[in-house]
């Protein structure tokens, strides 16, 4: 995932490189390396002006080590622990005192919610997804990814326990009980690419956990979908025991889980026996238009007609009739159509930028779900049936 700071700062970067065509005489009779090595430094201090000085009422909110968590102001916490769950991944834990967390009614709780993690050194936030919320002890779970070149992912990973970091929060990060509400939704479809599981890993927990309303009495299912690169990148024990006993124990098959990894490593040449035992086991390929088809068929969801032959044969899908896109690719006939559907189904596509535009097509200038394009938008879902987080 790639936080919404990280898109504007490109962008920035973008508009700057769009200005080199105007350059001065005197610029341009410039060495084109020395050019290039000037524009650079003047980028680089124009985005770390932008950073520092630019005023940003988020991320000089204020600090109170008195007052509860709120979205107005940064709280110092203590890391708790800090551990590394694959080669670019750790779960941390943040421990908020008792007399600073906020109140359990507090609307913003609601999945699904995030902090904001301050990077005090660069004095710049990125949201992360606790993972079981902000829990009733203090426990704040962060399922955090660091990229090579990624500024607070790796600040948070050199941190370590006893450490006291700042947090400001919680922000709702998507109203899923409002939106639950308004779409009367049958089934709920959940696809994943790496840490973009946090999200619906709250959700689901949430949904499920003890006390939450009974699942029975209601006609919602969820489905995940999700994928890592390899075994070594799967989520964590922490999250796969729950979400793999949760599969296996709810009732009325409410729940559905199927991971994938891109391909098997030196560690893991053949699937982890962790994963032999479950129903499939891992699939190794890219979550496909296929894979989505048959989760489609296989929960009910739509209708497996003559247009939808039914599975087991992993080809059944060269029976259906083809139609072109608009991009002039071949496609099967649209699993959206009406006569087809027989639940009304609602998906859910968080990940890696590349991920979400073979899913659902690139986001919206705005960085809202634009048209439904990819996999989804072959099958004839429209903006109406799917929501993207990145
Ligand atoms: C609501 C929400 C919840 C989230 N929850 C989580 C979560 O639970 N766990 C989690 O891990 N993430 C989560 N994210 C993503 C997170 O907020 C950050 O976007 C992510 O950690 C990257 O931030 P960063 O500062 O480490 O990287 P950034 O500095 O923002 O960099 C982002 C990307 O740009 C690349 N990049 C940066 N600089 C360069 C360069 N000079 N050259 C080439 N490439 C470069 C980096 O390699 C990286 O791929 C969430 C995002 C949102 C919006």
């Amino acid at each position: 995932m790639q936080g919404l700071a990280g898109v504007s700062r490109h962008n920035l970067l973008c508009s700057r490189r769009g200005a080199h065509s105007h350059a001065s005489p005197t610029l341009l009779s410039l060495p084109r390396k020395r050019l290039a090595n000037v524009t650079a430094a003047a980028v680089a201090l124009t985005v770390g002006i932008y950073y520092l000085a630019w005023p940003s009422p988020s991320r000089h909110a204020p600090t109170s080590a008195a007052l509860p968590l709120a979205l107005s102001r940064f709280t110092p916490v203590m890391i708790e622990s800090s551990e590394g769950t694959s080669p670019s991944t750790k779960i941390i834990t943040l421990r908020v005192p008792p007399n600073l967390l906020p109140s359990p009614n507090d609307h913003l709780l609601r999945p699904i919610h995030s902090i904001y993690v301050k990077d005090s050194d660069m004095q710049i936030e990125r949201p992360y997804t606790p993972l079981f919320g902000i829990e009733s002890d203090g426990h704040i779970r962060l399922w955090v990814k660091r990229y090579e070149y990624g500024e607070v992912g790796r600040w948070l990973h050199a941190k370590k326990p006893g450490d006291v970091i700042e947090i400001r929060g919680p922000a709702l990060t998507w109203d899923f009980e409002r939106e639950l509400k308004e779409g009367k939704w049958d089934d709920i479809i959940m696809i994943s690419g790496g840490t973009g599981i946090t999200p619906f890993f709250q959700f689901i927990h949430n949904y499920f956990k003890e006390g939450s309303p009974s699942p029975d009495s209601s006609p919602l299912r969820i489905t995940l979908l999700h994928s890592s690169p390899t075994p070594a990148h799967l989520p964590p024990p922490i999250m796969l025991s729950a979400l793999q006993s949760l599969a296996s124990t709810t009732p009325s098959a409410s729940f559905f889980l199927k991971l994938f990894v891109d391909k098997l490593d030196d560690t893991h040449p053949r699937v982890p026996s962790a994963f032999e035992k479950q129903e499939p086991p891992p699939a190794v390929r890219r979550i496909s238009k296929e894979d989505i088809y048959e989760v489609l068929v296989e929960r009910g969801i739509i209708e497996s007609s003559p247009l939808t032959p039914s599975p087991p044969s992993s080809s059944w899908w060269r029976f259906f009739p083809r139609s072109r896109s608009k991009s002039g690719s071949s496609s099967h006939a649209p699993a959206s159509h009406p006569q087809l559907r027989k639940r009304r189904v609602l998906f859910l596509v968080c990940g890696p930028e590349p991920m979400l535009h073979a899913i659902a097509g690139p986001r919206a200038q705005n960085l809202t779900t634009g048209p439904v394009r990819g996999i989804l938008g072959d099958m004839g879902f429209t903006s109406l049936d799917v929501r993207q987080f990145s």
